[in-house]
């Protein structure tokens, strides 16, 4: 839009100014404004690049944009001036871009910025940038995707972002050919420790495990909270016999925890635990997670506290 107002038409009897519009625009617009010849020196800041970078005008017109761009990128943004200079061509004219932009104090932040490029009357290429600060919507974005993939109680993986992430490991497991287990454990009695110290104790009894278990697995291992007082773990690279030792470890270390109340009393709990081995025919996590629940079944069966591996496995 801006780009046109150099090739405004004017109504029969006035006379046009277009300097004089680009300015009077450009100090009012929301979004900092910059425009650089051929060289990639600068030409015009507007009050919002002044705002967004904490550099005035003055001290910027006349100079190269390398004290806004981190030093990373500033040969990248140099290389692709000169190549666009020497060949005319203007591929990214109107597209909008996501980068990085550099405070006066050091500080980094996301900008979007939209190119356009215009040959001015001695037909020289000049390029006129449209800089939005997007920290507060990548703050956003980030926000909604830690909602959209945790369990808000525990903070860890919740049952959607666990079938997502268990599912491609699956797919990388049958590619590779390498063993991948699943365990599903459920707390013992949880209704009883709900009925006995409330919901805000079993709140933390569920916390308390979640935290313990994070604890004992690998940066690999997969845990989630599938819903309730029931968890799931996914152990790639671990077959059968690995992965019963972890369902026992993770078995004595929820034995032992413990949770001191306000009046001193203190509450213990136990989980159940069943553990599946990966097979040629699973294809999602859906067959897998049914075989380690039926395993959990029958450790409940067994009289709870203790890890049971299903049949096939
Ligand atoms: N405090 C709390 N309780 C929950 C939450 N989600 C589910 N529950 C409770 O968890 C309890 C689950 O009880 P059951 O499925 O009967 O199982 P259990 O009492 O653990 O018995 P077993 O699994 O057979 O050992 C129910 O009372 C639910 O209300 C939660 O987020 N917080």
């Amino acid at each position: 839009m801006l780009l046109g107002i150099a090739r405004l038409t004017t109504a029969p009897g006035r006379t046009d100014n277009s300097d004089a519009k680009f300015h009077s625009l450009a100090n009012v617009a929301a979004d900092a404004i910059i425009t650089i010849d051929e060289h990639g020196t600068i030409q015009s800041f507007n009050l919002c690049a002044e705002r967004m970078f904490g550099r005035s005008a003055e001290s910027m017109i006349g100079q190269k944009l390398h004290p806004i761009i981190p030093e990373r990128y500033r040969r990248l943004h140099d290389d692709g001036v000169s190549r666009v200079s020497r060949s005319g061509e203007t591929p990214f004219d109107g597209e909008t871009r996501e980068f990085h932009a550099l405070r006066k104090d050091g500080s980094e932040f996301p900008i979007e910025l939209t190119v356009a490029s215009w040959f001015g009357e001695d037909r020289r290429l000049s390029f006129i940038g449209i800089i939005r600060d997007i920290t507060e919507r990548k703050r956003l974005e980030a926000e909604l995707r830690q909602l959209a993939t945790t369990d808000p109680l525990t903070g860890i993986l919740n049952r959607r972002r666990f079938t997502e992430l268990t599912t491609q490991e699956i797919h990388r497991a049958h590619r590779l050919r390498h063993p991948l287990t699943l365990i599903m454990l459920d707390i013992d009695w949880f209704k009883r420790i709900n009925d006995a110290f409330g919901h805000t104790v079993g709140d933390r009894v569920i916390q308390s495990l979640a935290s313990a278990c994070a604890s004992e697995l690998r940066e690999i291992d997969i845990l989630g909270r599938l819903g309730g007082e029931e968890f799931a773990v996914v152990l790639p690279e671990l077959g059968a016999s690995g992965s019963l030792e972890v369902a026992e470890r993770l078995r004595q270390k929820v034995e032992g925890l413990q949770i001191t109340l306000n009046d001193g009393r203190i509450v213990r709990f136990t989980c159940s635990l069943g553990v599946a081995v990966l097979k040629d025919t699973d294809q999602s996590p859906d067959t897998l997670l049914v075989r380690a629940d039926n395993a959990l079944y029958r450790a409940k069966r067994d009289g709870r506290n203790c890890v049971r591996a299903a049949s096939d496995s």
